[in-house]
């Protein structure tokens, strides 16, 4: 089945493009060296789809992804991909035996907070440095091989950039998963054929009414009533001064004719604005390999 041209936080071999494949195999993948410029290529119709990263199990929301699609883009969600994160630490080849004198170690913020245990036992006066994605750690420590440098980045990167992985399943927590999401210029069904939906989500933004005592705890009785299975519920920020927040809910459940639609004229009642993010598919991928990391004591 053709589905067209996919977009995915690049360069090859990131965690976000292992999802596209996961659930795209076959099709066309493009990478884009930010999350924006993802975004923004569905927008300009270059994409069909942009796969991008929005929740890890460990360090929570890619509040980039977020507020990209909250303040600037809002394009509907309508797939969601949870695959398995594996970290491994590797360095050149040439430097395989110099592991433990690194100068400097890169990777996606995300991926150094789901590993600092390790890196205070084992690198704890290393500089850390943050970079736009973990496979762009690994093609940048590929690109100079003058340097004693490491990254964080998974197995296909390792490969990929022909790296040596020196210290495996580097992150510190068992069940280390990241969501990622899958957006379109439309809300519609995504053609995934070859992997088995798991149930649906439906993702609102809510803006409470200013000042109002109560108000979070009433638009949680809109849902409780009806018996509505909340996921998450997030605060973020407006961006229009301190102290103005909108909630981000997921509802585990596809956008009904009744039960949502009524909590949604409920809360517009209760002075509530509210927007719908997406109602869309869960695919939880799970790869060849389990991701359990080795018990260690740090
Ligand atoms: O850098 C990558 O490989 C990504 O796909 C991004 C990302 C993220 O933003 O969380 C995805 C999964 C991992 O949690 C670490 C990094």
């Amino acid at each position: 089945m053709n589905v067209g041209k996919a977009g995915y936080l690049g360069p090859k071999a990131t965690f976000t493009h292992l999802a596209v494949q996961a659930v795209l195999p076959g099709e066309e993948h493009i990478p884009y060296a930010t999350i924006p410029a993802c975004i923004d290529a569905v927008e300009h119709k270059e994409l069909d789809f942009g796969l991008v990263p929005l929740e890890n199990a460990f360090e929570g929301t890619v509040n980039l992804t977020l507020d990209y699609l909250i303040h600037e883009k809002r394009l509907p969600i309508v797939g969601e991909i949870v695959t398995p994160i594996r970290q491994h630490l590797m360095v050149h080849p040439q430097h395989a035996d110099q592991c433990e004198e690194l100068e400097k170690i890169y990777s996606h913020s995300h991926a150094i907070a789901q590993c600092h245990k390790f890196f205070r036992s084992h690198f704890s006066s290393v500089p850390l440095e943050g970079v736009i994605s973990t496979a762009f750690a690994a093609q940048h420590v590929q690109q100079h091989p003058e340097r004693l440098i490491g990254a964080i980045a998974n197995e296909f990167a390792a490969k990929e950039y022909g790296l040596k992985i020196v210290h495996e399943n580097v992150h510190d927590y068992n069940h280390n998963t990241t969501r990622f999401i899958m957006i379109s210029r439309e809300a519609h069904d995504i053609p995934v054929s070859n992997q088995v939906i798991e149930h649906y989500k439906t993702t609102l933004m809510v803006t409470l009414p200013s000042d109002q005592a109560g108000a979070l705890h009433q638009v949680l009785a809109a849902f409780s009533w009806r018996k509505l299975n909340l996921s998450k519920i997030e605060s973020r920020p407006m961006k229009t001064g301190l102290g103005n927040y909108f909630f981000i809910i997921d509802i585990n459940q596809r956008l009904d004719d009744i039960l949502i639609p009524g909590a949604i004229a409920e809360l517009e009642s209760l002075g509530c604005t509210v927007h719908i993010l997406g109602s869309y598919p869960c695919f939880a991928v799970k790869t060849a390999e389990t991701c359990q990391v080795p018990q260690m004591t740090y």
